[in-house]
This record gives C-alpha cells, structure tokens and sequence, in this order.
C-alpha cells in the first residue's frame, strides 16, 4: 500500500505530512496553555495512550463512559496535529487533556508561566525501537520501516520521524529540576505497580480517589480491556492509513519484547550508542520485567534527589533556557 508524505524537517525534525504541516505546527508553539489544562508528553511508543487512558480514568473518577465513547485523538488530542485547533476549539471538557510528542525545547515558550500540569512519560528506548519498528510496517503516514537492523541504526541516529529518542528523554527530563507542574512517570513503573502509579497521579493531578474508584481506573485501563476498546486501538482508523494486516497497534504491551528482535551484536551496538548518549543523564531504565533491582531504582527515577542527578539537571536546565532564547 503507497506510503503517505512525510514532512519537510521542522526545526530539524521529520513529521508525518498526514497528520501535521507547517500551520499545525505554529499553532502548537504559541497555543495559550490555560492553567487548568493537563498535557500529556511522549516520544511515541512510550506509553501515550495508556497514559491517555489513565488521566481520562482518573478525571472520571474510574467510570470508563468517555473512554468508551470518544476516540482519544479527540479527548486528548495531539497539539501538533492538524486537527487539534478544531477539536480543543469545539471541546467543553474541563480540565482539557492535551497530549504531544513535541520537545520541550519547542513548547517551553508556550508553556512558560503556565501552571497546566504535565506529565512526561518514557520507556525503556529498546522497547520503543521495537514497538515503534512494528507501528512503522502498519502506519502509511510512516516511512516504511525497511529491515529491523536498517530502522534500529535509524532510531540510534535520530533520524526517524519526531527525532531522537535520546534528545527528547533527556529534553524532558531535565526539567523535573525547574518545572514543579511537571512528573515524570515510566511505562516500566506503569506495568510493575499501576495501583501505585494511579494513585501518584490522582495526587499529582489534585484528584484524590476512593478504592472503588482507584479499582475501576486499574481494571479499565489494563492491557486486555484496552486491547478490544475502538476509541483507541486504531480500528477506527481506515485500512489505507494504518493497515491491521501488518501488526497490531494493542501489540504485545510487555517489559522486555527487545529480546527477541535484537541480536547480540545489535544489542552490543546499542549499549555502546546509550552509554554514549547517556552518560551524563542519571535516568534508569528497567530492560526486562524480572530485574527487580533495575525496577527497584526506576521506581525513583521522577523523583531524583542525589547530588549528583541535580547538578545535571541544573545543566540541562541551563541549555535548554540557552535554547529557549535561539527558538525566540
Ligand atoms: N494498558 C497497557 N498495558 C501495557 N502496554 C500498553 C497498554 N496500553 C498501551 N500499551 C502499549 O504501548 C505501546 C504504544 O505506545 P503509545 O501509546 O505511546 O503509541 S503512540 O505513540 O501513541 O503511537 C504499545 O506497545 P507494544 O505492544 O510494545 O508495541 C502498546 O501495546
């Protein structure tokens, strides 16, 4: 099936021309954030719509009708995408749900003085290589993938659409040190401890929750109910945009898949480029769900306290501010 045009780079980054253009991408820089407003921030893959899902869940109080009902490119929609204007337009839902996949960098200026709470979620990026090649042999609007070894040195160099996985995470998490409107939360911590994880956010989102309502947001937005929901597996989406046949969006939802698409030598390749592009970043990722000493430290990862991890994000702090003033 014919592959849909991908964008020209804007401010050095490939987008899908289906979903964005220059236009949408303007109004994403300069959209007045009002204070009430919740934004959910992702490198695809990461766990954007389970978080979706969650937030819906939570603002819900646990009853599913709105995840039900609206597909979640309409109640969360993405800012950068052409559509975005019309339905936050045409929206009364308060608070409003935003999600995207911009960088800090580019929405700092929108975002500043803003008190809308954001929430920033990663995964481990060898998941999101994987869960990502297999998105790019369904979705036309996507480049095809070519083979797995061709799309990993892509996603190592940062060349994929929405740009570098590394860029984007240390971007993002860099701002946990400045931002007090921002929590980091992992698709990892989601998987190990969602009760946990659900309760963080209804306290972070200042919307305490009873245990039957903390029940129903864990039993709504668990892999198997969402796995059959239409408002957000993409069966909704046409055939000729995102091709069922190829893979499935509800994929496999698992710590781990990695291990069985990366050979040794792939595997080796990447520590060395994570080290690399990593080594002054104090994140921890947990790589399979059985390594309970990794899962123990990522459980700390949004709220890092070493001296450490703040001089660098105090450093990061800095070049991004140096890079808030080139994009102004
Ligand atoms: N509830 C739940 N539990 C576990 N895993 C889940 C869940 N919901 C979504 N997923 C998995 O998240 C992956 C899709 O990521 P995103 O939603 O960020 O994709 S996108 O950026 O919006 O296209 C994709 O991962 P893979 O299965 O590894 O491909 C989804 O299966």
């Amino acid at each position: 099936m014919a592959r849909l045009d991908v964008i020209e780079k804007f401010h050095g980054i490939s987008f899908p021309g289906h979903l964005h253009n220059k236009d949408s991408m303007q109004f994403a820089l300069k959209f007045p954030f009002q204070d009430t407003d919740i934004l959910i921030v992702s490198y695809p893959k990461s766990g954007t719509t389970w978080m979706q899902e969650i937030v819906a869940l939570i603002t819900n109080r646990g009853d599913p009708h709105l995840i039900q009902t609206v597909p979640n490119w309409t109640r969360a929609p993405w800012l950068e995408h052409h559509y975005a204007a019309a339905v936050l337009e045409a929206s009364s839902i308060t608070p409003r749900v935003i999600t995207t996949h911009l960088y800090h960098h580019l929405l700092a200026p929108a975002l500043h003085g803003s008190k809308a709470k954001v929430i920033y979620v990663s995964r481990n990026p060898k998941d999101v290589a994987v869960s990502f090649y297999h998105y790019h042999k369904m979705a036309n609007f996507l480049p095809g993938p070519g083979t797995f070894s061709e799309f990993l040195n892509q996603f190592l160099e940062g060349t994929l659409c929405f740009g570098s996985w590394f860029d984007h995470v240390k971007d993002w998490s860099s701002q946990t040190a400045t931002m007090n409107n921002l929590l980091h939360v992992t698709y990892e911590e989601m998987w190990l401890d969602i009760r946990g994880t659900i309760k963080r956010l209804s306290s972070f989102l200042q919307c305490p929750l009873v245990e039957d309502e903390i029940n129903n947001c864990v039993k709504h937005s668990s892999f198997s109910s969402m796995k059959d929901n239409k408002m957000i597996n993409h069966t909704l989406i046409p055939p000729e945009i995102v091709d069922h046949s190829k893979s499935s969006f509800m994929r496999k939802g698992k710590i781990g898949d990695w291990k069985n698409m990366f050979t040794e030598e792939q595997n080796q390749h990447f520590q060395n480029v994570f080290k690399s592009l990593m080594q002054n970043c104090p994140l921890e990722f947990v790589w399979e769900a059985q390594d309970e000493a990794s899962s123990f430290e990522v459980l700390f990862t949004s709220a890092i306290v070493s001296i450490e991890a703040t001089a660098w994000l105090t450093n990061r702090a800095n070049r991004s501010y140096s890079l808030q003033q080139e994009t102004l």
